[in-house]
């Protein structure tokens, strides 16, 4: 709204990852104080570094014996930072511990509580909890951070998808009021292009898996401890099974028109269901937090479309060049134009 109204761009990666990043620290630690996104020092430029840090060494693997001999440092900073993660998480847990009362609990509470109960099913470790802590930030901050960026990318790229999308919000919620969780359901349309984009710039582009015993997988024997690596971009994008499978069409989870409550509406289609659709992963080991991703990203999408018209300078489309890094981002910032078109607050 800001932006909109000094009439200036806005560089929307940065704040989806502010916004992202804001979220999660409320949710886990009450606080958004430890949470500010150019803080070298806060939990997320420490995140940041530990991630940056951890794809070098596991370059560095490919050194073999040579790698023990750190020849870069990496093995000696990544050490430091998780030294200092492990000491502003001590100091957030000891600051929960002295001052519990007459607050709503967060997650840090609930999992100090298991921490300290001598009957607890699952015992719990303070290192537990701290690496926990370090796989949920670095999990939940990227990954929904970027598929908001690719999504609102691929809308402006596709006037007739945004007009599909308001044309649906219009007819589900009027003109008159903002768009919230428990509308997703009925948005069916907006479901398909946040499905689509996740399986056109899946946020965690491969992913490794290591058997505990020998096995076979489709027919290869599988060696205890092998590094197997799972390409879901590539089995998204198979033409076997996507037709077109470049190309960004999200009526392709939609099945025709059928009448539900005397309306036509568009239906959710089952595709998707098996292990030819894998943003989130799959099994034991799939990700905990896709419930949490789909509807925070489903509402925010949902009111950037009602609120704002987007323009970009000089008209031009986003670049969808991909870039490089932990999670699938595009190589160049989001920098739009935001118009309001339906002011709520
Ligand atoms: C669009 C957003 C997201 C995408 C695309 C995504 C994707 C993934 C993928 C592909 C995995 C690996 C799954 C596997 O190995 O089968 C994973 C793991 C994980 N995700 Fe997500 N994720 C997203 C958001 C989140 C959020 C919001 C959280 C929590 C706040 C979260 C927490 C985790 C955790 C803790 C793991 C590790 C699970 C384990 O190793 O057992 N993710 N995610």
């Amino acid at each position: 709204m800001t932006c909109s109204g000094e009439g200036r761009a806005c560089d929307l990666s940065t704040q989806f990852t502010a916004f992202i990043s804001t979220m999660i620290c409320r949710m886990a630690i009450s606080t958004t104080s430890l949470c500010e996104v150019n803080d070298a020092n806060g939990i997320y430029g420490l995140v940041k570094e530990f991630v940056e840090l951890a794809a070098k060494l596991s370059l560095g693997e490919v050194l073999g014996p040579l790698r023990k001999l750190d020849l870069f440092g990496y093995g000696k900073r990544i050490q430091e930072v998780v030294a200092w993660f492990d000491q502003v998480v001590e100091g957030i847990m000891k600051e929960h511990e002295e001052n519990f009362e007459g607050r709503t609990k967060d997650m840090m509470d609930i999992l100090l509580q298991v921490y300290r109960d001598p009957n607890a099913e699952i015992k719990l470790t303070r290192k537990n909890i701290k690496s926990f802590f370090l796989d949920f930030f670095l999990a939940g901050t990227d990954t929904s951070a970027v598929t908001l960026q690719w999504t609102m990318a691929e809308i402006i790229n596709h006037p007739q998808v945004l007009n599909k999308l308001r044309a649906e919000m219009d007819s589900v919620l009027g003109s008159t009021r903002l768009v919230n969780e428990s509308d997703v359901p009925n948005l069916p349309y907006l479901q398909a292009v946040v499905k689509e984009v996740l399986r056109l710039h899946p946020a965690i582009p491969v992913n490794v898996r290591e058997p505990a015993e020998d096995c076979i997988v489709n027919g290869y024997d599988l060696k205890a401890h092998t590094r197997v690596m799972f390409n879901f971009y590539a089995i998204m994008r198979d033409p076997e099974v996507w037709p077109n499978p470049d190309k960004f069409i999200p009526e392709r989870f939609l099945v025709n028109r059928s009448e539900i409550n005397g309306r036509d509406q568009l239906v959710m289609d089952k595709k998707g269901q098996d292990f030819t659709y894998i943003p989130f992963g799959r099994g034991r080991r799939g990700c905990p937090g896709e419930s949490l991703a789909l509807t925070v990203i489903h509402a925010t999408v949902g009111a950037l479309i009602q609120c704002f018209d987007w323009k970009i300078d000089g008209g031009y489309k986003v670049n969808m060049e991909e870039g490089s890094g932990f999670s699938l981002v595009l190589a160049k910032p989001l920098v739009v134009h935001p118009i309001t078109r339906f002011n709520p607050f």
